[in-house]
């Protein structure tokens, strides 16, 4: 029986999907990264472990649709949509995937049972977004936090608001400087990032 097959999304250095990479083989494999820039060290991390790579950009939407931006995400999400199910994936995991999804990408993708998890630097309900880490660190030295974490959760259009798998919760520490709060969380998601995906692969089963 073949194992699981997982595509995963990136936009940058990718140490999570490296984190996916050297866990794989037992519980899921990785079938196809799909980098929405270029320039994205993941993209060599997905190459250095022999896993097929795509990049899917919006600069061609924007091209087609030049005085109309929604109507260039929402080519660029029907498109990407297309491509995920032609590899006919188990789960998709957003691992630094920095793209919100809109309806023409999750539609599609609901009505093909094809779930999708994301990892987000950050406690439900705290920080949704972008930036999540710098904005916990601003909100600590403001005293309005003292805790931060990160969670992975499905992935619903309402962006970070999607029932959460997995929970993992950071003290923070007075004087600690934002990098080392980064590298902390950092570490955890790596973590996280194996193990919300075989929970999420199990919810399937
Ligand atoms: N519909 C959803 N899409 C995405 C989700 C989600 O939960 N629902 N999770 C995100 C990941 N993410 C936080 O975890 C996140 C990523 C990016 C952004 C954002 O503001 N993106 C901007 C562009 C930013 C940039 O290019 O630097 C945008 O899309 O216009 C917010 C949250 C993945 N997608
Ligand atoms: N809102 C989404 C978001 O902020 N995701 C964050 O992007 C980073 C990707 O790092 P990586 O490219 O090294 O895996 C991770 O910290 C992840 O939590």
């Amino acid at each position: 029986m073949s194992l699981p097959s997982i595509v995963v999304l990136i936009s940058g250095s990718g140490s999570n999907l490296q984190a996916l990479v050297d866990n794989q083989g037992s519980d899921y494999k990785i079938s196809h990264v799909i980098s929405n820039k270029k320039a994205a060290y993941g993209l060599e991390r997905a190459a250095k472990a022999s896993i097929p790579t795509s990049i899917h950009n919006i600069v061609p939407y924007k091209k087609r649709h030049p005085d109309d931006v929604s109507a260039a995400r929402a080519d660029f999400d029907k498109e990407l949509a297309q491509k995920i199910k032609e590899l006919k994936p188990d789960l998709v995991v957003c691992a630094g995937w920095m793209h919100i999804l809109s309806s023409e990408c999750l539609r599609p993708l609901r009505e093909a049972g094809i779930p999708l998890i994301n990892l987000h630097p950050a406690l439900p309900g705290a920080f949704d977004g972008a930036h999540a880490i710098d904005r916990a660190y601003d909100a600590f030295q403001k005293g309005e936090i003292t805790k931060t974490g990160c969670m992975i959760h499905w992935v619903i259009e309402e962006v970070d608001r999607g029932e959460p798998l997995l929970i993992k919760e950071i003290e923070m520490k007075k004087e600690e400087s934002l990098d080392d709060l980064e590298a902390r969380i950092h570490s955890v998601e790596h973590v996280a990032i194996v193990e919300g995906t075989k929970m999420a692969l199990a919810h399937r089963a």
